[in-house]
């Protein structure tokens, strides 16, 4: 059947000037090239990216479809291949198309969801979310969508193909904003078929042909004013298109300027561009250590709202296809938001986020004023994965300075859940590289034409995107500095350095032309100071590369040069690897690329060092062919083996782990409420234990701050109030806080410093449980205290008639918890042996009390004693802590005879927390919530939803980590 649209990534329009053009314009040593005529680098106005493309793309759209063009994505015939300006990313996401997988039965066993524990009940399907589809689109009302392939994360593009391709078991879903649609008149008369012809010969100067737009991330400008309207029949004609892509079934989310129609209906596309600008002028350029000023703060709330909506309209979209044990997998910081708002609609969804850009240092992110929303935003993943070792640092230690959570090297205790983080540096699809850099005859004749174009001279070659991160400035200095300091390579070298445009908004915006402007200088300086009537040192070619070209180069080159100063990975670095395959040209690789972290045997500079690169690009010129090969045959086998297939495999096989680990069977159920109201309304006598900080109060700053809300007074008093209760707040706090505090509340009793006092309901007299004890120890746990203190600005020590307590909650939390570690293991080793004392970590602080004195203790004494005075045990009894000292209770209740229905041992906290509660309420405030049920008002049980029966046996040692539960979100 003839298809109907076409969805081949080749641009028709030819670029300016053809890079293997054999009449290298030239500069004589000492011209600018503003007194010459034929500047080989003109100041570079980015809009000549996006000029006179559209017309260009329509014409081979309407060949396709007069040819019948198919609707697959097979790699391009060498014509197309050569006519299309191409990027190294579109060679990537073709050339994945039709490759030859590199899997092997054992690893594809590894992450065939059967192989995955089955308590997980993995449904085989999984759901990928990636900010856009691999598609820029072209509208035409009431016909076929035009696809073409989009530039820019060719890798990640990858891995969708190859999960959706019957290599892998998955059943693969792809959910993705459409972009910005273009709906641009085409001028282009409809049979015109594209520019096309290999290394054409056409010199680079201001007359020259447009440069080709990046089909990327270039929005549309839409052809009315009014907007772009789009029927719901037409976005059925797209989804329909999407539905059996080779990046797997493809479901758009629409994101229309009309709110109320963004479901089902037609919909108005005005502003486009406005669902990137967060991501790209707030997240991106500060998670790449760039900050811009503030403006009135009315942009960044808009830009804000629309990232939350466009985060809320992925979850939608996810949950319309989601079923239970899906898997689903989250891409990139345009969806920073999303694990969370898909965790708090399904709290057991199985979430892994992978952050493909670099993470920034807390002191960076701490002047995001939405820090803590992007953080909590992301936690609701079980799973993070980052490209680099110190990228997840960042992460790990940002969520405990900015949100105060607990966490190591392994991830972070989120509101008691463990969110796990992994290194997982993403890589290319090396086979099919290999094939198209080798096995391609255009590519070998365009090697040879490069080699006598450069014959006797040494090629250094770059490539990069021109962001003020690639280093491009950087770059050309230290190509200065080298040429300065090393007279002797002297026209024996030039660098070719390839620029495409930035895809990245705020450089649009802000400082493309900036950068553009500040190279093309270099580049004059250079040519101007080092080069010679026949020769410019530096060639520069702001473009895009045919396929065939860009292979080519990286073949060619004697030298790959990357000096990012801010790159999540590098995959023209991984590219070039592949391509040096019989040559082992070294590559020189900023150490502040992701990319770094695994390429070992690449030569790592700091590329603010001119001087450190100028030397290193000497060593390499200069370096023995063994050494070259020596280095290039790891870096090789390293890039052939993680390839993009490995990495996704390893990011599944992890997640498969985690969530074994975390198994979802264990998770504490959250309270049911209708069962706890019928409970409490079949009961003559109930004991309520509540714990304090943590419990009826939030955790803050300062401890002393901690006091209790008038919510919280008269809750209590209400409930002591009723004769049938007994009600008591059993804390580490000491006697002085408690009295000062809750003393006044009626019929209230009071157990201090963990058990070691209690004050019986209606009495005002304290009694000492601890008198007995020998308090020797005290002397020797403040002396450890205090070295300590001094140790660790901000901490203090809390002197409680038994218990001492050491705090670190306002001093640098990464320190505190340090040094709270090395003073636990000295004080076990010393005084724990000597006296019969506990040490305790609590939350950002370590206590000391005497053993036999703990909160269990005192819960087993008020079950039995008011056992003994009514003669039977209460019929209700409700217990509720959040942290470590809390579980002594709840195991004494366990061990308690009680019938299990009349039991409600509650932690405060996720439900993946470990512990021996019963049940679980996620804060404070949900604790006031349902105690306040109980005092009437909002008791119509009916409302509650169903009783639900507590099953299975009472565990009696801690279980493993469960799967976080809900994690708070974000609130506009
Ligand atoms: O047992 P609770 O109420 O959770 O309190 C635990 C600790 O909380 C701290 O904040 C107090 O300063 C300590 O004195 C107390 O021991």
């Amino acid at each position: 059947m003839a298809q109907e649209y076409s969805k081949d990534g080749a641009d028709s329009v030819e670029s300016p000037r053809p890079f293997l053009s054999r009449s290298q314009p030239s500069i004589h040593p000492g011209l600018h090239p503003s007194v010459t005529d034929v500047p080989v680098t003109p100041a570079i106005d980015n809009s000549a990216y996006q000029s006179g493309s559209s017309g260009a793309d329509e014409s081979y759209f309407t060949r396709n479809i007069h040819k019948g063009g198919n609707n697959t994505m097979a790699p391009q015939s060498p014509t197309e291949a050569a006519s299309g300006a191409t990027s190294n990313q579109d060679i990537l996401r073709r050339m994945s198309m039709g490759s030859p997988k590199m899997q092997r039965k054992d690893s594809l066993f590894e992450i065939d969801p059967r192989a995955a524990n089955p308590s997980l009940s993995l449904s085989g399907g999984m759901i990928s979310a990636t900010f856009c589809i691999p598609y820029s689109l072209k509208y035409r009302k009431g016909q076929a969508w035009g696809l073409t392939s989009r530039r820019g994360t060719s890798a990640l593009f990858d891995s969708f193909t190859y999960l959706s391709s019957d290599k892998t078991p998955w059943n693969h879903t792809l959910v993705g904003w459409t972009g910005e649609i273009d709906n641009s008149v085409d001028l282009t008369p409809p049979d015109t078929p594209p520019a096309a012809g290999p290394a054409q010969v056409v010199p680079l100067n201001k007359n020259s042909a447009p440069i080709p737009v990046d089909a990327f991330a270039q929005p549309a400008a839409p052809a009315q004013a009014d907007g772009i309207h789009i029927s719901q029949a037409d976005k059925k004609q797209l989804e329909r298109q999407l539905a059996h892509e080779k990046s797997g079934r493809t479901i758009p989310v629409w994101l229309a300027d009309n709110v109320e129609s963004d479901g089902d209906g037609d919909i108005t596309l005005k502003d486009q561009a406005r669902w990137r600008r967060f991501a790209e002028s707030e997240l991106y350029t500060l998670f790449h250590y760039k900050q811009h000023e503030p403006t009135n703060g009315r942009a960044e709330r808009q830009a804000w709202a629309d990232y939350y909506r466009m985060n809320q309209m992925f979850a939608n979209r996810i949950l319309e296809v989601y079923k239970p044990g899906d898997i689903v997998m989250i891409h990139d910081y345009h969806l920073l938001l999303l694990p969370s708002m898909l965790r708090q609609r399904v709290p057991h969804m199985y979430i892994s986020f992978f952050l493909h850009i670099p993470f920034p240092s807390s002191e960076f992110l701490r002047c995001l004023p939405r820090r803590k929303d992007v953080l909590e935003g992301v936690l609701g993943a079980n799973l993070i994965g980052f490209q680099s070792y110190s990228y997840s640092r960042h992460f790990v230690s940002c969520c405990t300075r900015v949100l105060g959570f607990p966490s190591d090297s392994d991830g972070v205790d989120a509101y008691g859940a463990k969110v796990t983080v992994c290194v997982f540096p993403i890589g290319i699809d090396a086979a099919t590289i290999e094939r198209l850099a080798f096995d391609d005859p255009g590519v070998d004749g365009k090697v040879a034409a490069l080699r006598e174009m450069y014959k006797g001279k040494k090629v250094i070659v770059g490539r990069d995107r021109l962001d003020t991160v690639r280093g491009v400035a950087q770059k050309l200095m230290a190509f200065e500095t080298f040429l300065e300091r090393y007279p002797e390579w002297r026209e024996k070298v030039v660098l070719i350095q390839v620029t495409s445009p930035t895809s990245v908004e705020e450089e649009k915006e802000d400082s493309g032309n900036k950068i553009a402007n500040k190279v093309a200088e270099l580049v004059a300086k250079i040519n101007g100071l080092y080069g010679s009537l026949g020769f410019s040192p530096v060639q520069h070619y702001p473009q895009y590369l045919s396929q065939e070209e860009y292979l080519a180069l990286l073949r060619v080159a004697d030298i790959g040069l990357i000096t990012s100063t801010r790159d999540g990975m590098n995959t023209t670095s991984l590219e070039y690897v592949v391509c040096q395959r019989d040559d082992h040209g070294p590559l020189i690789l900023s150490e502040f690329s992701g990319t770094a972290g695994s390429l070992k045997d690449a030569i790592h500079i700091n590329p603010w060092d001119l001087s450190g690169v100028a030397h290193q690009i000497d060593a390499a010129l200069s370096m023995s062919e063994e050494l070259k090969r020596a280095m290039h045959s790891n870096l090789y086998r390293h890039v052939t083996t993680k390839d993009v297939h490995s990495w996704s495999s390893s990011f599944i096989k992890r997640l498969f782990t985690v969530l074994g680990s975390h198994n979802a069977t264990i998770a504490t159920p959250l309270l049911d409420k209708a069962a706890l109201v019928a409970q409490y309304r079949a009961a003559k006598k109930r004991l309520f234990m509540f714990d304090y900080d943590g419990t009826l109060t939030p955790i803050v700053g300062d401890p002393a701050a901690a006091v209790p809300s008038e919510k919280v007074i008269r809750t209590l008093t209400a409930l002591a109030g009723d004769e049938q209760n007994a009600v008591w707040v059993i804390s580490g706090r000491d006697q002085e806080f408690l009295g000062r505090y809750l003393g006044h509340i009626k019929n209230l009793g009071f157990s201090a410093e963990h058990g070691s006092f209690m004050r019986h309901p209606g009495s005002t007299v304290w009694e000492n449980l601890a008198e007995t004890f020998d308090m020797g120890w005290q002397k020797e746990v403040m002396a450890c205290f205090q070295k300590y203190t001094e140790l660790t600005p901000g901490s203090f020590i809390e002197r409680k008639r038994c218990a001492l307590t050491w705090h670190y909650r306002p001093s640098d939390p990464e320190l505190g918890a340090h040094n709270a570690r090395e003073c636990q293991k000295e004080l076990e080793k010393t005084v724990g042996k000597a006296w019969d004392v506990e040490v305790m970590a609590g939350k950002a602080n370590l206590e000391v009390r005497p053993t036999f004195i703990n909160k269990g203790e005192i819960a087993k004494r008020l079950v039995d004693s008011y056992g003994r005075e009514v003669g039977q045990p209460p019929e209700f009894t409700m217990c509720l802590g959040d942290d470590f000292t809390d579980e002594d209770m709840f195991r004494a209740l366990n061990r308690s005879h009680l019938p299990q229905e009349h039991v409600f041992s509650i932690t405060v906290g996720a439900s993946s927390k470990m512990t021996l509660a019963h049940w679980h309420l996620l804060e404070p405030a949900d604790v006031i919530s349902s105690i306040a049920l109980l005092n009437g008002g909002e008791t119509n049980v009916a409302d509650l939803g169903p009783l639900s029966v507590i099953e299975g046996h009472i565990p009696d040692q801690m279980p493993g980590e469960h799967i976080p539960d809900e994690v708070p979100g974000d609130k506009l």
